[in-house]
């Protein structure tokens, strides 16, 4: 999973003062994208098109996945209420926890008023557990339910992360997960910067960026968002734009982007001028990089490959392997990675990290410059996979100058986005990026 190049499903903030029960299909929506996620362990954003197959309104499918996102935010501390209201523990995916998860979610962080949140929950059960998620709701509302201010994690990544990279970091990750982050673009031609900022109403931290805060001016769709239908700008959180920034890709160098779909840094690299091969495992993914081409007017080869065994039968001055991960470093934007069961043995992920590290360095040309970057939280989809190549492969240390947004190199010559930088400026991604030169 990456970071979506454009989100065609416009955004539902607070939701407006429901009728009676105005809202339900968004319910059920809600709830079969969770059982999807929490009961069969799909990611959220594979979920979407079968859950919500049917939900024509674009709002519904919005608020659908607005609640199923709040739901995951706040799941552990949604639970902990719901588990002070029965008389016995429901299973995790049983169809009232669910039920209960979505109306309190609407009623505690989306505003959604009292009545509303019981009149849309009934509806999607029967029998004994509609009366139980009857009896519960009203048991909390007439207490003093209320959510904390700062959403908890689930045990094991507060845990993991606390004991990866400090408890500052867990408690920054938990803070940062209270709200969906805010939409960050990367632009074609970074000359427009200031003019696409103003454009959108949006900062900029970076030449080349813009961050928007979701604001009622805009917005809708993005697709509706001014520069969208001319290609101006695609989707892409700052911490993600980094690899191919350090990469130092030139116009008319060859670089082949390895692992490529969505395609952002596939665009970044075009953008430049690079001469670039983009290859994918996944025909379906490459095609949305072959979308997000037409649409900025950049061009890339594109080649569906498994990259284990694709040859590409030439040497590239620049490669960048952005390899498939556990994608914890994008939790923010994508709550569901928390949840995902199946996601904890990293094995067969790391296996496939470094076997495609090993591959990449083979097809780089003496003098070449290869960056492997991962958007996992997790040290080894990062840092162990770099430390296994460099006996072979030299890293190329990132000096003071050529890091942005006050970041700082690790001892060992890396960089680490995490959780709490640029907190004051809405945050980042959690990104690994290594550099490594092939000697001439
Ligand atoms: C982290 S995503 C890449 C994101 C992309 N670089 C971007 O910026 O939008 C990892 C990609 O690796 C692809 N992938 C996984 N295994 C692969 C393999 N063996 N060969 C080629 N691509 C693979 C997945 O289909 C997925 O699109």
């Amino acid at each position: 999973m990456e970071a979506v190049i454009a989100s065609f499903e416009p955004r539902a903030q607070k939701e407006k003062p429901v009728q009676a029960t105005q809202g339900v299909p968004a319910r059920k929506g809600a709830l079969r994208l969770l059982m999807a996620v929490l009961g069969r362990g799909s990611p959220l954003e594979l979920a979407i098109d079968s859950s919500l197959d049917g939900i024509t309104m674009a709002n519904d499918r919005a608020l659908a996945r607005h609640l199923a996102s709040t739901v995951l935010r706040w799941l552990p501390d949604l639970d902990a209420l719901i588990d002070s209201a029965t008389p016995k523990p429901l299973p995790d995916d049983a169809r009232a926890r669910m039920v209960l998860r979505i109306a309190l979610a609407g009623w505690l962080k989306l505003g959604t008023p009292q009545h509303a949140a019981v009149a849309t929950a009934l509806p999607l059960v029967e029998g004994g557990p509609r009366r139980l998620v009857h009896g519960v709701l009203g048991n909390l509302m007439r207490g003093e339910a209320i959510l904390p201010e700062v959403p908890h994690l689930p045990d094991l990544f507060a845990i993991r992360w606390a004991m990866d990279w400090g408890p500052e970091v867990a408690e920054a990750a938990a803070r940062s997960l209270a709200e969906e982050p805010a939409t960050d673009l990367t632009l074609r031609d970074p000359a427009e910067t200031a003019k696409w900022a103003e454009a959108l109403g949006g900062v900029s931290l970076l030449p080349g960026h813009v961050r928007v805060r979701r604001h009622k001016e805009l917005g809708g769709a993005l697709t509706e968002w001014p520069g969208f239908a001319e290609g101006a700008w695609w989707v892409q959180d700052v911490a993600a734009s980094l690899p191919v920034r350090l990469l130092g890709a030139q116009a008319g160098e060859s670089v082949l982007d390895l692992c490529a779909a969505p395609g952002g840094k596939t665009l970044q690299l075009a953008a430049l001028g690079a001469e670039v091969t983009a290859v994918d495992v996944s025909e379906a993914r490459l095609e949305r990089v072959r979308e997000n081409l037409a649409r900025t007017r950049l061009s890339a080869t594109l080649v569906v490959g498994d990259a284990l065994r694709w040859e590409p039968g030439r040497l590239f001055d620049r490669i960048l392997l952005d390899a498939p991960c556990s994608a914890t470093g994008i939790f923010r934007r994508h709550p569901d990675v928390l949840h995902l069961k199946g996601s904890r043995d990293l094995t067969p992920l790391t296996l496939l990290q470094a076997a495609l590290l090993r591959r990449a360095a083979a097809w780089l040309k003496p003098g070449g410059t290869l960056v492997y970057a991962t958007c996992s939280l997790d040290p080894r989809e990062g840092e162990r996979v770099a430390e296994r190549v460099v006996a072979t492969l030299p890293r190329t240390p990132f000096a003071a100058d050529e890091l942005p947004l006050g970041l700082e190199a690790t001892a060992d010559g890396w960089l680490r986005t995490l959780p709490g930088m640029l907190e004051n400026e809405g945050g980042m991604d959690g990104f690994f990026i290594s550099r490594f030169r092939k000697l001439a």
